[in-house]
């Protein structure tokens, strides 16, 4: 019996691929649409994930598979995390109930996936640059394929996108870029494309099909053209068309009805056959379309739990203690409460980073900037050059994209910049391009940064006042994605001594020194190793920069081995360790350390608490590589004492 869990699709059950689509009569593609999206809800209702971006782009995804020969065509989403329908219509229906979850289909494109994913996606505006490739590639070799970029109006917010197009002119036709606006970012867009967007759209109707044809009457062969070009019509109407866009060498087309497959089939088939290009299509979406509690939502269900698809409620997580981007948050507005200079900027993230509960303590000081870490970054340079004390939340993994700002702009200046970096270590159904795996390494290696790991909500509260009294250059406070542990909160914060680390548990003949929230495994390590005869001391080195060298020395020069571990990759604190006893000679005298951290490889998605026991970074890890240390000789060869 069918139903909103389990759809009746007699169209979509007959479409397993793009080609099965392009069979059908183009009157049954409105009916097609709407099966497929009953399937995404349904889909999502079982697995979780993004599920407002992808309703929007249901028909757009319908239309692009009818009009464009994929897979030769090449399909490149922006972030990809609308692509749950286009997984559906590419061989992937089967499997789509499977999405995020370890072994699973990845909640964005993904090229070891599908041929119909060419290029991989989930951090924002790489598509242009993307496709583009792909368009000189076909145009060098010959060869006739297009490229299509679809980008979101969030994902146009950041500058990757204009690199992009102000180079896209060398792919002539080959290039077609659709700008899926549907005025959201998470959060409502930003910034001034989005008022431009939206006096764009709002400047007239949509485009009707008489005067699409008048303009496309302009992409016929150069010598018709050429005549076109002379007529005041057609500098009218290019005029008319999307300025910022034409000025970067696109033919602007739109804003057109992203829904109505009745006007997208038919600019696609235009636009395809142009012989000019590069062409831009602006599509009108509605994110969540089509879902009425994702339509009414304020964040259009743009990431949900599972959810009852009758009612749309999501799952509630059990009660427990707070997050650590709640505890983050408040801990922050108690210090911009202490001193007027502390000011917070997010890009695009305001309530992922906890900014949103920030902004409203204290708009004058909330800066979200779009997507737009490199000059979040920079900005945050400018503030504090000027006297302010700005804290840049930016996750682990999204602060990648802005480190030379961090090495340039703020490490060498040693400006009071403060990184609050949230998904730090691994962040479970995102999967590998979210991961937070090395931050430690990427910030601890430069001069002037101080990087600190919180080992708890409490230690991060602490992290706060120290980062936000730290005025002697740049600080970062590392913390990960989801809950604490349960510990009480400080009603006072303590300024923590820069560069000291803390002793949790006192032995004599195993030494593990913990950095960040690998503190917990690190304790049930000591009371199974105690169990074995073997005393263990437990640190908390609370800094990966500067390093606490008198514990470290200490703690080194007293145990038979030391271990440490941090939810990093490498190159973070166990580098540094091994750097420091190297540097004091520690190493010369048969000194057993190991370092424990993130494999050498990008952890797809999975539970995080199965991810880092398959990266043995527990309990057992840890009390594995103890005992094996125990039993390497000088030589390193393993000998039968355990
Ligand atoms: C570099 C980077 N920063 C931040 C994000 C987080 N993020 C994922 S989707 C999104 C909003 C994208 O908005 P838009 O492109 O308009 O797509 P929509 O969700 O509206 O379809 C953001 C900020 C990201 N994926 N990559
Ligand atoms: C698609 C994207 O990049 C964001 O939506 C991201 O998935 C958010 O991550 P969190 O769910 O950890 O906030
Ligand atoms: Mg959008």
């Amino acid at each position: 019996m069918p139903s909103m869990n389990n759809p009746s699709t007699p169209l979509l059950d007959q479409v397993q691929w793009p080609s099965d689509l392009r069979r059908l009569n183009p009157d049954q593609l409105a009916q097609l649409a709407d099966e497929l999206r009953q399937e995404v809800i349904s889909a999502v209702g079982v697995t979780g994930g993004h599920l407002g971006s992808g309703l929007g782009v249901v028909e757009l995804t319908t239309a692009i598979h009818y009009v464009f020969d994929t897979p030769e065509d090449k399909l490149v989403w922006d972030v990809g995390h609308q692509c749950y329908p286009h997984k559906i219509l590419t061989g992937r229906r089967d499997r789509i109930r499977t999405l995020r979850q370890g072994g699973g289909l990845s909640g964005f494109t993904r090229r070891a996936e599908s041929e119909y994913d060419p290029f991989g996606a989930a951090h924002s505006s790489t598509s242009i640059s993307a496709a583009l490739g792909f368009a000189v590639a076909n145009k060098l070799a010959d060869r006739p394929g297009k490229a299509i970029a679809v980008i979101g109006d969030g994902a146009m917010s950041a500058g990757m996108a204009y690199e992009a197009m102000n180079n896209a002119r060398a792919a002539g036709n080959r290039l077609i870029v659709i700008l899926n606006d549907n005025d959201m970012s998470i959060a409502p867009p930003v910034g001034g494309l989005s008022a431009y967007l939206a006096r764009l759209v709002s400047s007239r109707e949509f485009l009707g099909l008489r005067g699409l044809a008048r303009r496309f009457a302009r992409k016929l062969p150069r010598p018709l053209h050429n005549a076109a070009r002379k007529t005041d019509e057609f500098a009218r109407g290019m005029a008319m068309g999307g300025t910022l866009f034409e000025e970067l060498g696109f033919y602007y087309v739109g804003p057109i009805d992203g829904h109505n497959l009745d006007q997208l089939i038919p600019v696609l088939e235009n636009v395809r056959d142009a012989a000019e290009g590069p062409c831009l299509i602006h599509v009108v979406t509605q994110k969540g379309k089509g879902y009425a509690p994702a339509e009414a939502a304020a964040d259009k269900y743009h990431g949900v739990q599972k959810f009852d698809v009758v009612t749309g409620a999501q799952a509630k997580a059990p009660p427990g203690p707070p997050s650590y981007t709640s505890v983050f948050a408040k801990a922050l507005i108690a210090e911009a409460e202490r001193d007027e200079r502390i000011c917070a900027i997010t890009a695009a993230m305001p309530s992922g980073t906890g900014l949103d509960s920030f902004a409203e303590a204290f708009p004058d000081r909330s800066f979200d900037v779009g997507i737009a870490e490199q000059h979040a970054v920079t900005f945050a340079a400018g503030l504090a050059a000027q006297g302010m004390r700005p804290f840049c939340a930016i996750y682990s993994t999204f602060l990648q994209r802005a480190y030379d700002q961090v090495v340039h702009d703020v490490a060498i200046q040693n400006l009071p910049v403060r990184f609050a970096i949230d998904r730090a270590g691994l962040v479970g159904a995102d999967g590998s391009t979210h991961a937070g795996s090395f931050d430690i390494a990427y910030l601890a290696t430069l001069p002037n940064m101080v990087v600190m790991a919180a080992a708890d909500e409490a230690e991060l509260v602490h992290m706060v006042h120290t980062c936000a009294l730290h005025d002697d250059g740049p600080a970062a406070v590392r913390y990960p994605r989801g809950n604490g542990v349960g510990v009480a909160l400080p009603a006072v914060p303590q300024r923590l001594e820069i560069g000291k680390g803390r002793i949790v548990r006192e032995g004599r003949q195993v030494a593990i020194l913990s950095l960040g929230t690998r503190l917990e495994e690190a304790l049930k390590a000591a009371e199974a190793l105690e169990a074995k005869g073997l005393s263990t001391t437990v640190a908390d080195l609370r800094f990966a920069k500067p390093l606490d060298e008198t514990l470290i020395r200490r703690l080194l020069t007293t145990h038979e081995v030391a271990v440490t571990i941090e939810e990093g990759a490498i190159g973070g604190l166990g580098a540094h360790v091994l750097t420091l006893a190297s540097d004091c000679g520690l190493i010369d005298n048969g000194l057993k350390l190991r370092t424990m951290r993130l494999p050498d490889i990008f952890q797809d998605q999975d539970k995080p608490e199965k991810q880092y026991a398959d990266a043995k970074l527990d309990a057992a890890g840890i009390v594995d590589t103890v005992l094996t240390a125990l039993r390497h000789n000088s030589a390193g060869v393993e000998t039968a004492r355990a």
